[in-house]
């Protein structure tokens, strides 16, 4: 009888913007030598970060091991979306070597991880890893936790985990359940944030898990891949706020897409956007506008007030040229005067 290998599997979690494509582009461009494939969730219903990937110019980067899945949060849709995919890329003719797999920045990782035990792929495929990416940045900003040492005070009188801010519940969950963390985003803290942070990371987490800083999601894929954690073995060592509830919803955030007008310059927009942003406490603004006269089509990248834009590639000819934004943010975020401030077609 021949025993076949369990394909690895990597699961790249991490709140909204932290850097997750950013790394799995990474090891993508370095991860010669092993047939990869990523399937890539994202909460809005706009597939902005298979476009990014898929728009990367990386050779390995074809279209049929790129699968991207936009129909809502993965942890959520794992019957339907998830599991069909992960066969679809078994049954390739050329079947991957290792298979990442990028959540939402708002998916639970824990029923991913779980999903890993069904009988149609338990004994084909493995977690080889979780990773959680950190914004630094983020959580130096103190984006999770209200109050980081009254929280840290608290644990240590409560060892329940239970607590009102969602933000902080998913950010917790992420790393929970991770077998490797990268605190991403160094270049944005001061040398006693990236203290601070790390301390309140290993705080949050009761298992020793290594934590490893970096830039631009730049690891080497040594590093990354090949952990051997079989992470759905050992499910009672990863804790989660939802353990106790049938069904995880996403009723605490909200998402929703505009259309953005072509422009002769992207500078108002992007300021435009900044504003809006602070204004409204967006988590996430990400899409693609046109501007008039140029082949390219322009990426826009915000997490919180901070932007980024880059000409990422040329339109395809048979592809509109509209502008898109997909916005998301907390429960009661206010579309109209977002698309106002904006402004939309
Ligand atoms: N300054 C800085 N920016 C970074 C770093 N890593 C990623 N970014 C930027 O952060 C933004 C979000 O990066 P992504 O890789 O798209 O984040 P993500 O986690 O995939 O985002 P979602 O899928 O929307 O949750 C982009 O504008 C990146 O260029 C970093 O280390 N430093």
């Amino acid at each position: 009888m021949t025993v076949v290998a369990k394909v690895p599997c990597s699961i790249v979690t991490g709140f909204l913007g932290a850097g997750k494509t950013t790394l799995v582009r990474n090891i993508l461009q370095n991860g010669a030598g092993r047939r990869l494939a990523v399937i890539v969730n994202e909460f809005g219903d706009v597939g902005i970060d298979g476009e990014i990937l898929k728009g990367c110019g990386i050779e390995s980067c074809n279209e049929e091991s790129i699968v991207e899945l936009s129909n809502g949060c993965i942890c959520c849709t794992v019957a339907d979306d998830f599991v069909p995919a992960l066969e679809g890329l078994l049954a390739l003719d050329n079947p991957p070597e290792h298979i990442l797999i990028e959540t939402s920045g708002l998916a639970l990782p824990k029923p991913l991880v779980q999903a890993f035990n069904w009988p149609a792929i338990a004994s084909r495929v493995t977690v080889d890893g979780v990773i959680a990416v950190v914004d630094g940045a983020a959580v130096a900003a103190g984006r999770f936790a209200d109050d980081p040492d009254a929280l840290a005070a608290q644990r240590a009188e409560d060892t329940s985990l239970d607590h009102d801010n969602p933000l902080e519940e998913v950010f917790e969950d992420q790393l929970l359940c991770a077998d490797l963390i990268v605190l991403n985003k160094a270049d944005l803290m001061t040398a006693d944030e990236r203290e601070k942070v790390a301390a309140e990371i290993k705080a949050a987490v009761p298992r020793a898990v290594k934590v490893v800083e970096t830039t631009g999601g730049q690891l080497d894929p040594k590093v990354l891949l090949g952990l051997g954690a079989a992470a759905e073995t050992d499910l009672a060592a990863r804790p989660s706020h939802h353990d106790n509830e049938a069904e995880h919803d996403h009723d605490d955030f909200d998402t929703f897409i505009l259309d953005i007008p072509s422009l002769d310059a992207p500078e108002g927009l992007l300021e435009r956007i900044r504003t809006a942003a602070d204004a409204h406490d967006i988590l996430r603004i990400k899409g693609f506008a046109e501007i008039n006269g140029k082949p390219m089509r322009l990426l826009i990248q915000g997490v919180g007030s901070r932007l980024q834009h880059q000409f990422d590639r040329p339109w395809h000819p048979e592809e509109p040229r509209q502008g898109r934004l997909v916005v998301i943010g907390q429960k009661g975020l206010d579309r109209d005067a977002i698309a106002q401030a904006i402004g939309t077609v």
